[in-house]
């Protein structure tokens, strides 16, 4: 079984607006609510893709009702931890461009950290954990990797797509799987990455030091997908960008499903690339129908001689 574990998740909240006028009342001409945080995205999108997953994490209150619902009805099997707060909404502005307001997420106590802790116990070495997004304030910094720490002892793959000083932490740990923005994987080596070049030579340091696999999405600019042995790189497909909330989550979704699928790892690669461009340009998560629409337009190439 495939776990996607999303500490934090959200109701997120998509509203657009035309003309924002910071300061005024303004009032949307269309807004939509969905089940949000990385982990969940992750698991709607592998569940398109007609693959299985169990999503863990906190929910709490009307919010947390709201996403348990939801995945219900997309028939995607949870097994949340209950808390006494509400699961945060998170806005997500439309106007010429994207602002994001996320919000905080309830407490966590301990009581409920310790039955988090009681899932893990079942799992077994064919599983696979994906550990994305936040962590919310309530829990310790170093709870990704305490999780890794029980995934390591029952030989479970952990797949990370984590930001700032998680992924610093989850690095160290050495995950089967990474997927770093080029903005993210800047922030690492503390430089700005412009390029599938800079990134390619910042990405290949991480697989030296022991993460199996890393994915760099550089947005419209294509991405990259690192291992000991090899360096593949895509381009994206072009299309009108209507939502990048969910794009990255999409290329974890799109790459997990297909190698869970044993397909090749270029194959992979080119799928999750297709997944998050499908997300980008759809108003919600990208569907298969989308995906291979678009996968007949990426490209992947492996990356030779001195580069690589
Ligand atoms: N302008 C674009 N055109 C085509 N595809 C895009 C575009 N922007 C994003 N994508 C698709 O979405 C994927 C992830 O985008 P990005 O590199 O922005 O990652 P991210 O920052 O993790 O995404 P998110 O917006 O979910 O935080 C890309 O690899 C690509 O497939
Ligand atoms: O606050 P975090 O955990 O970093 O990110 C949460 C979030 O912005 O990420 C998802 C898109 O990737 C959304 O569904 C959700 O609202």
């Amino acid at each position: 079984m495939i776990y996607t574990v999303t500490l934090n998740p959200s109701v997120d909240y998509i509203v657009e607006v035309e003309q924002f006028e910071l300061g005024s009342l303004n009032r949307t001409v269309a807004d939509t609510k969905f089940p949000g945080g990385k982990g969940i995205n992750v698991s709607r999108v592998m569940k398109r893709l007609a693959v299985e997953s169990n999503a863990l994490g906190f929910i709490g209150g009307f919010t947390g009702k709201f996403v348990e619902d939801f995945l219900n009805l997309e028939k995607i099997p949870s097994n949340f931890v209950k808390v006494s707060g509400d699961t945060r909404i998170n806005i997500k502005l439309k106007t010429e461009v994207e602002s994001e307001i996320n919000g905080l997420g309830p407490n966590i106590s301990e009581d409920q950290l310790t039955e988090f802790f009681e899932i893990f116990q079942k799992m077994t070495r064919e599983d696979i954990v994906v550990l994305a997004g936040s962590i919310p304030g309530t829990l310790p910094s170093s709870i990704y990797k305490e999780i890794i720490a029980v995934c390591k002892e029952k030989e479970i793959k952990v797949v990370a797509d984590v930001s700032g000083d998680a992924l610093k932490e989850v690095i160290s740990e050495k995950p089967y799987l990474i997927k770093p923005n080029h903005h993210e994987l800047g922030e690492l080596f503390n430089t700005e990455i412009q390029s599938v070049e800079e990134a390619l030579v910042y990405g290949k340091k991480l697989v030296k030091q022991g993460v199996k696999h890393v994915i760099v999405s550089l947005a419209e600019k294509g991405a990259l997908l690192i291992t000991e042995n090899n360096s593949y790189v895509a381009n994206v497909p072009k299309g009108k960008v209507l939502n990048s909330v969910g794009a990255g989550d999409s290329v974890v979704g799109g790459f997990i499903s297909a190698i869970s699928k044993d397909y090749s790892i270029e194959e992979a690669f080119k799928i999750g690339v297709a997944a998050g461009s499908a997300t980008a340009f759809s108003m919600e998560l990208c569907t298969k129908q989308k995906i291979e629409e678009l996968l007949p337009y990426i490209e992947v190439n492996e990356v030779k001689g001195e580069e690589r």
